[in-house]
């Protein structure tokens, strides 16, 4: 059962990108549809508009439900989940990826200006799964580059995508913490050499000099993700 995946959004070209290398080929593959709706096409008035002033006041601007409810509506099926990428959203993660990339379908809501009406993610939620998250604490124009994040993070779990599983093998095993460092050829670039353990061919001590690397640059960039922490 392929992995559907609608997306809704007042910027449709943001997602030309998804139509490249691996992305690209997931789809090609049958693996993985994407479908990019523009959410104006859901609109009713002639300037087609999809935003208005916020009740209660305030800056900005918030994107009107109906076109909303519209749109979703018409992709929307008992086994859908509604993604709204937000900033206040729960965090997303490399598990989370790996729980949509076993979904049957996706909806990714693109919000723009100050967001959408609060009454789009309540109408749906008690309907289908409905999950607002953030792909980190800082503030987007709108959830178009949060969607195409978290699409590509999610897309390259599913099985048969990734042409090499063993990449992901590795990925899965890996320690809490962060990657070790790689090198490739060649063996000395610009007066510096690759870390001579790697070219000794001494599997286990190249697996604890790894280690050891990803417990510097864990504790040195990540020390949040150090065991017990
Ligand atoms: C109900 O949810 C909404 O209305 C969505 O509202 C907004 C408001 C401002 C910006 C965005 C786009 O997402 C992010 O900026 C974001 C996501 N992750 N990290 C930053 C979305």
């Amino acid at each position: 059962m392929p992995l559907r995946i609608d997306v809704i959004t007042i910027f449709p070209d943001y997602f030309a990108p998804l139509q490249l290398s691996l992305m690209g080929k997931a789809q090609q593959s049958g693996l993985v549809t994407i479908a990019i709706h523009d959410l104006r096409e859901f609109t009713s008035d002639r300037h087609r508009s999809v935003d208005d002033t916020p009740y209660g006041g305030g800056a900005g601007m918030v994107m009107t439900p109906e076109p909303w409810g519209q749109a979703i509506d018409a992709v929307v099926t008992d086994q859908s989940t509604l993604i709204v990428p937000t900033p206040a959203g729960k965090l997303f993660s490399q598990p989370v990826a790996a729980e949509l990339a076993h979904s049957t379908h996706l909806i990714f809501a693109c919000g723009r200006y100050e967001g959408i009406d609060q009454r789009v993610v309540e109408y749906y939620r008690p309907r289908i799964d409905v999950r607002e998250l953030s792909i980190g604490d800082y503030v987007l124009a709108g959830g178009d580059v949060a969607t195409l994040a978290m699409i590509e993070a999610s897309v390259r779990l599913v099985p048969g995508v990734l042409g090499n599983p063993e990449s992901l093998v590795e990925e899965s095993h890996q320690l809490p913490g962060v990657e070790y460092p790689s090198y490739t050829k060649p063996p000395t670039w610009r007066g510096l050499d690759v870390p001579e353990v790697l070219l000794s061919g001494h599997h286990d001590q190249i697996a604890r000099w790894r280690a050891e690397q990803s417990t510097i640059r864990t504790t040195h960039n990540r020390p949040d993700l150090l065991p017990g922490s």
